[in-house]
């Protein structure tokens, strides 16, 4: 059966990427609408109820006010913004941690860096490894295209930086669903920043070894992501010691790479995910949700 989708927001960086994507299918209709008409409201009320899927690509506000314009049971939703993370009656769109998008009415996609983090952190602590409690730090680079169209014209024009820190007042919209998703009762302290690359990100998350169960070992740590990741294809646990890790690693996929690295002599662990922000961490997330909604196969689309 051929399922129809609608993407709002079909025109800016993470609708295009998703579009791209799904070029070629013959099991997808896509709903489109007119350039002049992509903000008409009663054009995008018609669009998102006559889609089986609609994925809102948009900024949150814009998110909220196109599910309202939902008036059927029929119609399921894939939210890339991050006005539903951590929503009640929403699905967070990271099923290789088990959340049960098949079934689910109203996906919320995971942010880019949270898919990062959860994806070090969150095993570890149902793994019983570390603790609820822990007060974690995680830092984050970015490619400039995680920022959108504005953030894609700033570096592209020349005026952005090599490399940029940001969220200095430690407030970020990402740190609600790190912390709810991976279960934790303390909220990271998020550091993310951004470089003169198009697309990538490394994200790493430091851990004292008094944070985790006494003894616990790097092949412990190793051993609960290849656990978790065991029957994911698109999230690798490296199995050798990288020397070098880059942001470009998984860019241009839709893939994620986790490592774990430890010196037992100074009681230290440092975990480092590399991802494409424009892949695993949204447009690649999406299908893959997409995918796995409609029954088809869930590796559809994607690079990995
Ligand atoms: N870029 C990334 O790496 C990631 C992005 N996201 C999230 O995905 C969402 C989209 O981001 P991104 O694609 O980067 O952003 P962009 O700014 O590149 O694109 C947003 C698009 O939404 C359109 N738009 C804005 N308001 C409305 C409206 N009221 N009705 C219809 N269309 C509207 C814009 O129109 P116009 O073209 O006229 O400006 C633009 O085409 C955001 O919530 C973002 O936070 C999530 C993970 C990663
Ligand atoms: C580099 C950059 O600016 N990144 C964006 C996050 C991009 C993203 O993940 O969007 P969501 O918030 O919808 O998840 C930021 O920090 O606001």
């Amino acid at each position: 059966m051929t399922a129809s989708v609608f993407i709002d927001g079909a025109a800016g960086t993470t609708g295009l990427e998703i579009r791209e994507r799904l070029a070629g299918r013959t099991d997808l209709e896509l709903v489109t609408l007119a350039d002049n008409k992509r903000k008409d409201a009663a054009a995008r009320r018609d669009a998102v109820n006559a889609a089986d899927v609609v994925i809102l690509c948009l900024p949150d506000d814009a998110a909220r006010e196109a599910v309202a314009l939902i008036d059927n049971p029929r119609t399921r939703v894939i939210d890339a913004s991050s006005a539903h993370r951590v929503a009640a009656g929403w699905t967070y769109g990271f099923p290789e941690l088990g959340f049960d998008v098949a079934g689910a009415a109203r996906v919320s996609n995971p942010g880019c860096y949270p898919t990062g983090f959860l994806a070090l952190v969150a095993p570890l602590v149902r793994a019983g490894l570390l603790v609820a409690d822990t007060p974690l730090a995680v830092h984050g680079t970015s490619g400039y295209s995680g920022g959108g169209k504005a953030m894609i014209a700033e570096f592209e024009s020349g005026a952005g930086s090599a490399h940029r820190a940001y969220a200095l007042g430690l407030g970020h919209k990402h740190v609600p669903e790190m912390t709810q998703h991976a279960r934790l009762t303390v909220a990271p302290i998020f550091m993310p920043s951004v470089a003169n690359i198009h697309r990538g990100m490394v994200i790493e998350v430091p851990l004292h070894a008094a944070h985790l169960a006494a003894g616990t070992t790097l092949d412990q740590v190793r051993g609960a992501l290849s656990d978790a990741y065991r029957n994911a294809p698109l999230v690798r646990v490296a199995a050798d010691p990288a020397t070098l890790i880059r942001i470009e690693d998984d860019a241009g996929t839709d893939r994620m790479t986790l490592h774990a690295f430890a010196s037992p002599d100074a009681g230290q662990f440092r975990l480092v995910a590399t991802l494409d922000n424009l892949g695993k961490g949204a447009s690649g997330a999406a299908v893959q949700n997409l995918n796995i909604m409609i029954g088809a196969d869930p590796l559809a689309g994607l690079v990995h």
